[in-house]
């Protein structure tokens, strides 16, 4: 769908010689359009990855088109692009989403737009090109109907001024194993069988496995196609190679049916001897910490390293030694951006009853207004209130607050703390801490 684009926030003085083109990943005849080749191979530029052979481009947008992307690309005309340089058919900047859903608590799954493989060729960046992309599909999104967008972020300096806030974030830990892992209710660190397994039954499992930790699991949003295949070793973007130094275990519950894997591989740690996780899930906390007690088992190792973990950790409070579990980063990881406010606030549930009327700013427009959230039974209504001064809100944030709020990643004591929501109400801000407390710390264990 050709579309000639202003970007809404205008640097008047600045030239903008791009059309955005937005298509589906899909094959003609089982081919692969130049276009859509050519701007995979775009992709690969931005994120320093190697050139596409046309081996990982068909893996790739096969993957891709199970998940049913849209992508967009800004092009130059004909006459704009230099001869001898890329021609214009490779698109200067990238954008892609596919929608699947958020967990928002109390089994509601939401739908949700999922921002992904944003790129600016380097000779065009800081032309206002993400900003024109964003601005556009934030707009669609909108126009679709779908309550919130989402992304993980390559830096965390990009996307708060398009209205985005962190959700949730993971933390990178160490386990100390040498010795084995003692935990202090060995019991419950032995429930069920672990056993190893071919990496292509994980493949094959991931999915269902994925679904029911996904349903039950706070905060996680649904996982690509791709997903299975990176969690295996067995591809990634780029890399149809399987590696093959990917392990895989599972666990197996009292009935003997599967409730669990883990991946690992050998980390490339010179001084020590480690291995890190590459993917970890269990549908059930034995399942988990009888994961956790295979890998301590593993003999020749005196680490065990991951960089998804929950931030509030169980595993961390089972173990005899808890200086045995060190977290050497926590980083932002899911970023939400409200798009319909009604919409968003009335999915999800709350702690406790109560009533609230917010402000909400947005410089895109799109989550903007004041909004009365009127909570029974743990269900929310949320009205939109006239901006003629009859109403007076209690509460005022931006967008980007309210959606680090949404999953209860942060509360409002704190975003008060550091200047980013203003109390007009004496009060206001313990009551909505009150009705937005979240049932569990949020945890999203996908990246993408
Ligand atoms: C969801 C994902 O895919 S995350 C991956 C993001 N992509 C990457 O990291 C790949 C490498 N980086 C790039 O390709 C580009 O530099 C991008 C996509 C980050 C930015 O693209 P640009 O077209 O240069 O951004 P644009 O000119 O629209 O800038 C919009 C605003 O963001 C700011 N901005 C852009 N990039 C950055 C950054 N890396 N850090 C801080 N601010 C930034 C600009 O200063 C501008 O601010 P303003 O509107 O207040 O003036």
């Amino acid at each position: 769908m050709p579309q000639s684009y202003e970007p809404a926030i205008s640097r008047a003085t600045r030239s903008f010689p791009y059309e955005l083109r937005t298509f589906p990943v899909r094959r003609v005849d089982g081919k692969i359009s130049p276009e859509l080749s050519k701007w995979a191979e775009a992709v690969a530029l931005g994120f320093h990855g190697d050139a596409m052979t046309e081996d990982a481009l068909a893996f790739y947008i096969a993957c891709e088109e199970v998940d049913g992307r849209m992508v967009t690309g800004a092009y130059l005309s004909d006459a704009q692009a230099p001869v001898g340089a890329w021609d214009a058919q490779y698109p200067v900047s990238t954008y892609a989403y596919h929608r699947k859903n958020l967990n928002v608590g109390a089994g509601t799954l939401m739908p949700v737009h999922q921002i992904t493989a944003v790129t600016v060729r380097p000779s065009h960046r800081r032309r206002g090109l993400l900003r024109a992309m964003m601005d556009s599909d934030l707009a669609q999104a909108k126009a679709a109907g779908i309550p919130m967008a989402a992304l993980t972020a390559s830096e965390a300096t990009i996307y708060g001024r398009f209205g985005f806030g962190v959700a949730t974030h993971t933390s990178t830990i160490e386990v100390t194993v040498k010795g084995g892992l003692d935990f202090l209710v060995p019991a419950a660190a032995s429930v069920g069988v672990v056993e190893i397994a071919p990496v292509g039954t994980v493949r094959d499992l991931h999915n269902e496995i994925f679904e029911r930790v996904h349903a039950t699991s706070y905060g996680s949003i649904g996982r690509h196609d791709m997903y299975r295949l990176a969690a295996t070793g067995l591809g990634n973007y780029g890399a149809v190679e399987p590696l093959k130094n990917v392990r895989a275990a599972l666990h197996y519950d009292a009935s003997g049916a599967v409730d669990g894997y883990v991946t690992y591989k050998p980390s490339d740690d010179k001084n020590r001897s480690a291995v890190e996780i590459v993917d970890l899930l269990a549908v059930t906390d034995a399942a988990y910490l009888a994961l956790w007690n295979y890998l301590g088992s593993l003999d020749l190792i005196d680490v065990i390293t991951w960089d998804m973990a929950p931030v509030v950790d169980p595993l961390e409070w089972a173990i005899a030694a808890k200086r045995h579990y060190k977290r050497t980063a926590t980083e932002d990881h899911l970023w939400l951006r409200i798009l319909d406010t009604p919409g968003s606030l009335a999915a999800r549930e709350y702690a406790s009853d109560g009533s609230l009327v917010i402000h909400v700013g947005d410089p895109l427009g799109h989550a903007s207004g004041i909004f009365r959230i009127e909570v029974v039974h743990g269900k929310a209504t949320v009205t939109r209130c006239p901006e003629d001064g009859s109403v007076e809100a209690e509460l005022s944030m931006g967008v980007s607050e309210l959606s680090s709020l949404y999953l209860g990643g942060v509360t409002a004591r704190v975003l008060l703390a550091a200047g980013r929501v203003r109390e007009m109400r004496s009060g206001s801000v313990a009551v909505f801490d009150a009705l937005f407390a979240a049932p569990e710390s949020a945890h999203c264990m996908t990246s993408f």
